[in-house]
């Protein structure tokens, strides 16, 4: 189990060890495309001081660099994938559809966007492009979708939610699984990160395994908010707004029949937004300590096991019992589970605004928000170290510093870095 990564492939080995490289997208033009009338659909609950944002942002990046991880940038590695030609012309394919900008339009568009350099369409890809921008490229198509537009009306939806780079794919183990993402506004994340696995020179040149095929699932949907990879050949799965229990049996049955897990543990959420990814309710600490929040309740879970070859067994647990699923799965007799004790109000609103999302960077220590204080202290008096983060702005897209990156070299419980870490 847990088949140990070679010098340069991608291995998630854990949710805890020490991180050594991950992905995170700095903000940038797709955030200034909101605005009160697109937010909600965009999926933000505010519309965001996109400098300060940055400013926090980049703030993030040099706790994960000075915690001792290589910080990729999404919008880099786009661009340099772009680079390749036959990456390009997947992206484009993807990004100009006759379904979305009709018949008329579609080819121009994707003529236009053919002609940009690397950087540029990487910009057009994740910032969006509206029609007073498309026409310093063009004349005006013949198009009565274009014609029909407003000129400060976008013909391309921007992806803002490229912020939570956690979500759209997750390494497992010495797999990743791009994702098929649930909300239409953040489907074209998933070409974005299929392109960089396909062609980007730094993960083309590796093999690894693939948990799912992001954008030909349909609705067997998983958010990588919703996997931890707690280790010990165990995956815990939250079956959520997000993630459905088709997307869970698919990872199950991938992981099983590569070998590198060979257990998956699937808690059932309220289907709502607050709790929109597990990583929301629930995160990792160390090797065996979780935070949690306080209103989650007693939830029904199931441990997935492989049968045979193909098949799966399935255990039911009542509600009440996940803990105790989490723990075997770990080999431990139990789990430390930290819970700030605060009034119901104070708790819901610490949840909101990611409280219980903490991404740890080695065993018990954590990068969380400065907003959420009472959390923040009850880690630390509970022994984590807690690196704190500015997110008064960041936060406004509901996800905190877990969400906000995507691991793609960790090492596994136990291993001596990650003990010499600790
Ligand atoms: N892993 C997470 N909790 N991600 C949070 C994603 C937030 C994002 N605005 C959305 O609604 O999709």
């Amino acid at each position: 189990m847990n088949p140990r990564p070679s010098t340069t492939a991608p291995f998630v080995g854990s949710e805890v060890g020490q991180l050594r490289q991950v992905i995170v997208h700095r903000p940038g033009t797709e955030l200034l495309r909101l605005t009160p009338e697109t937010k909600d659909e965009l999926l933000f609950d505010d519309l965001l001081w996109v400098r300060r944002a940055q400013e926090e942002h980049d703030q993030f990046s040099q706790a994960l660099s000075e915690a001792g991880a290589e910080v990729l940038h999404l919008d880099q590695l786009l661009r340099e994938t772009l680079a390749v030609p036959e990456a390009k012309s997947f992206v484009l394919d993807q990004t100009f559809d006759e379904r979305l900008h009709g018949p008329a339009a579609a080819p121009v568009l994707r003529d236009v966007a053919e002609g940009l350099d690397p950087g540029a369409l990487a910009e057009l890809v994740i910032g969006g492009l509206t029609k007073r921008e498309l026409l310093e490229l063009t004349d005006e198509p013949r198009s009565v979708v274009l014609h029909s537009l407003g000129p400060d009306d976008l013909v391309v939806p921007p992806l803002p939610n490229h912020l939570f780079a956690r979500d759209a794919s997750c390494w497992v183990y010495d797999g990743v699984a791009v994702n098929s993402m649930q909300k239409p506004a953040r489907m074209r994340e998933t070409v974005t990160y299929e392109a960089i696995y396909r062609w980007h020179p730094q993960f083309a040149e590796t093999s690894f395994n693939r948990w799912s095929d992001g954008l030909d699932d349909g609705r067997a949907t998983v958010e990588g908010g919703d996997v931890l990879v707690i280790g010990n050949g165990a995956v815990l799965v939250g079956m959520s707004e997000r993630t459905t229990a088709q997307g869970v049996e698919r990872l199950a049955k991938r992981l099983f029949a590569a070998g590198s897990a060979d257990r998956v543990v699937a808690l059932d959420l309220p289907k709502q937004r607050s709790f929109m990814h597990l990583d929301t309710v629930m995160t990792m600490v160390d090797e065996r300590s979780f935070i949690e929040y306080a209103g989650l309740g007693e939830l029904a879970s199931y441990t997935i096991t492989p049968r045979g070859e193909s098949e799966l067994n399935i255990a039911d647990h009542a509600p009440g019992q996940a803990h105790r699923a989490i723990a075997e799965a770990l080999g431990l007799h139990g789990l430390r589970i930290l819970t700030a004790e605060q009034d119901v109000h104070s708790a819901a609103r610490e949840q909101w605004d990611d409280g219980c999302n903490a991404l740890a960077v080695a065993p018990g220590v954590v990068i969380t928000y400065d907003r959420t204080p009472t959390s923040n202290a009850f880690l630390r008096e509970s022994g984590v170290e807690v690196i704190e983060v500015p997110g008064g702005e960041l936060g406004r897209g509901r996800g905190g510093p877990r969400c906000m990156s995507c691991p793609t070299l960790r090492e596994p419980l136990g291993s001596s870095a990650t003990q010499a870490a600790a």
